[in-house]
């Protein structure tokens, strides 16, 4: 399988601080689904930071669609990262527009006109159960209500890789299932897909997925061989 994403003997820290990533070697399958893994603090939300380029390690390389990462110039940053789908874990919604337009945003940024984009959008507002809410603006939206406006916004424009940071946290588990079943649906359309989460629930749905475990800034298969979870088909 060809890989999209490279990580050798990646390091982080954060200013002088010590080191919240050590030694982190892996790759990613182009076109696979991983779930990432690991207790509060070992560093999953600083590994996604890494993938989708908000962040630049202290030491080692990474290659991200085939090119360095570490070394790429600003200016081509943003380039790379309208290729990267993003669910925050604070969801970071832009606060003064509707939901509509916050789903919008990247077939907007991407050139679609406002008629081609009108169906897409509204059908990926009735998938997350948000249709009724399309006026609204994040402050008045729940917490599971917003994170499914930045699941929706993450997905709507098909990237080439998706990185989700716990984005199940806020919702009931009947609608965690369901926006599972949105990931795996996209990545059945060649999306990579990363979902860092601490729900095993939600990761046994997945049989096809591989696991990656950050044990306190370290990968718990140095090897990077990752691995399928158990009971799934190797
Ligand atoms: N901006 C920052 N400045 C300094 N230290 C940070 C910063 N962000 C994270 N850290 C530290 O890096 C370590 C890893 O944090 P990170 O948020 O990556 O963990 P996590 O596995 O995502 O945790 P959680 O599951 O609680 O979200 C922690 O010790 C954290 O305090």
């Amino acid at each position: 399988m060809a890989s999209i994403v490279q990580f050798e003997n990646v390091g982080l820290r954060y200013g002088t601080g010590a080191e919240v990533l050590s030694d982190v070697s892996f790759s990613l399958g182009k076109g696979a689904f991983y779930f990432l893994t690991g207790a509060s603090g070992a560093g999953k939300t600083s590994l996604l930071k890494l993938l989708y380029l908000a962040q630049r390690p202290s030491r080692g390389l990474i290659r991200l669609f085939g090119e360095d990462a570490v070394t790429m110039a600003r200016g081509r940053l943003p380039g790379f990262r309208r290729r990267i789908g993003v669910v925050f874990q604070d969801f970071r919604l832009v606060q003064h527009l509707s939901t509509y337009d916050n789903v919008a945003l990247p077939l907007r940024i991407a050139g679609m006109s406002e008629k081609e984009l009108d169906t897409p959008v509204r059908e990926m507002l009735a998938w997350v159960g948000l249709a009724e809410r399309a006026d609204a603006r994040p402050p008045t939206l729940s917490g599971g209500e917003q994170q499914r406006v930045a699941i929706a916004r993450a997905v709507i424009g098909r990237p080439e890789m998706l990185v989700a940071d716990e984005p199940t946290g806020n919702v009931d588990p009947d609608m965690a299932e369901r926006l599972l079943h949105l990931f795996d649906a996209l990545n059945r359309l060649g999306t990579t897909v990363v979902v860092a989460t601490h729900d095993l629930h939600l990761i046994s749905r997945i049989p096809n997925a591989r696991m990656m475990r950050l044990d306190r800034g370290r990968l718990s298969d140095p090897t990077g061989e990752l691995r399928f979870p158990p009971g799934a088909p190797a």
